[in-house]
């Protein structure tokens, strides 16, 4: 039989992370399906960028497992973008390239591919100028054109725009709505509601290292399950 060509769904069955014997994420189980961006949400503390993470592989659980659709190379099929990006010391295109060398790509496709990527975030008139002398939110999507440009099956984006302003972040959301409907599953945690409410396909609550809910985002915005999301959303919940 043929694997699937992809790495989803995705499943976390029981994971757990304790450090010192303390849980700081326990027992949790989620399903990434394909479509519109799984968000993560919750207080600050709950866990939000410990599961992201682990669900990305930059962490071991201590309890549970990740279970991939047995697509080839699973590792190979999910990018990372971070609150505040790394860029290296070369040009806006040299960085969009770097990881497609890294991951084996053909010298003759590369080009086209980084290109093709800048393109994307809208940085394609800037691919000869050093990358660290972007603006952060110009930073951030050239962070994403570098995910971009390997075509995950999953992007985990872990608080991209906590750094950026309203036209920054409104960039980055396009971005996002443009990569999910090209079929890159986003999965993402912020703490900005009205992002959550713009982006969400469904939503992943999360209080104090516990998942309380896994909703579509119509009915955790509109009717939420749990007490805790219901005060989470009324800003009554901060810890
Ligand atoms: N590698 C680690 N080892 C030990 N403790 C950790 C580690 N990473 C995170 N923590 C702790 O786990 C808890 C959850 O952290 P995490 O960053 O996942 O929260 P968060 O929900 O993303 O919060 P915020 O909204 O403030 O970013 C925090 O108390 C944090 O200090």
């Amino acid at each position: 039989m043929r694997a699937p060509d992809t790495i989803l769904p995705l499943t976390a069955e029981g994971l757990g992370f304790a450090r010192n014997g303390v849980d700081i994420l326990c027992d949790v189980f989620l399903t990434i399906e394909p479509g519109a961006p799984t968000l993560i949400i919750g207080p600050n503390g709950a866990g939000k960028s410990v599961l992201l993470r682990l669900l990305h592989g930059l962490l071991d659980p201590t309890a549970g497992r990740i279970v991939y659709a047995p697509a080839p190379e699973p590792r190979r099929r999910q990018a990372m973008v971070f609150q505040r990006p790394v860029l290296l010391r070369r040009s806006v295109l040299g960085n969009a390239l770097y990881p497609l060398a890294l991951a084996g790509v053909p010298r003759g496709e590369r080009d086209a591919r980084a290109r093709a990527a800048l393109a994307l975030v809208g940085l394609e008139a800037l691919a000869g100028r050093p990358a660290r002398r972007l603006s952060g939110g110009e930073q951030q999507r050239l962070a994403l054109a570098r995910a971009a440009a390997l075509n995950p099956d999953v992007l985990f984006l872990d608080e991209p725009c906590a750094s950026l302003d309203p036209a920054a972040t409104r960039a980055v959301e396009q971005i996002v709505t443009a990569l999910a409907a090209r079929g890159t599953k986003i999965v993402m945690t912020t703490h900005d509601l009205g992002q959550a409410r713009r982006l969400a396909g469904d939503v992943v609550f999360l209080h104090r290292g516990r998942l309380l809910e896994q909703t579509p985002a119509e009915v955790f915005f509109t009717e939420p399950e749990t007490p805790e999301a219901a005060a989470f959303l009324q800003g009554q919940l901060v810890w």
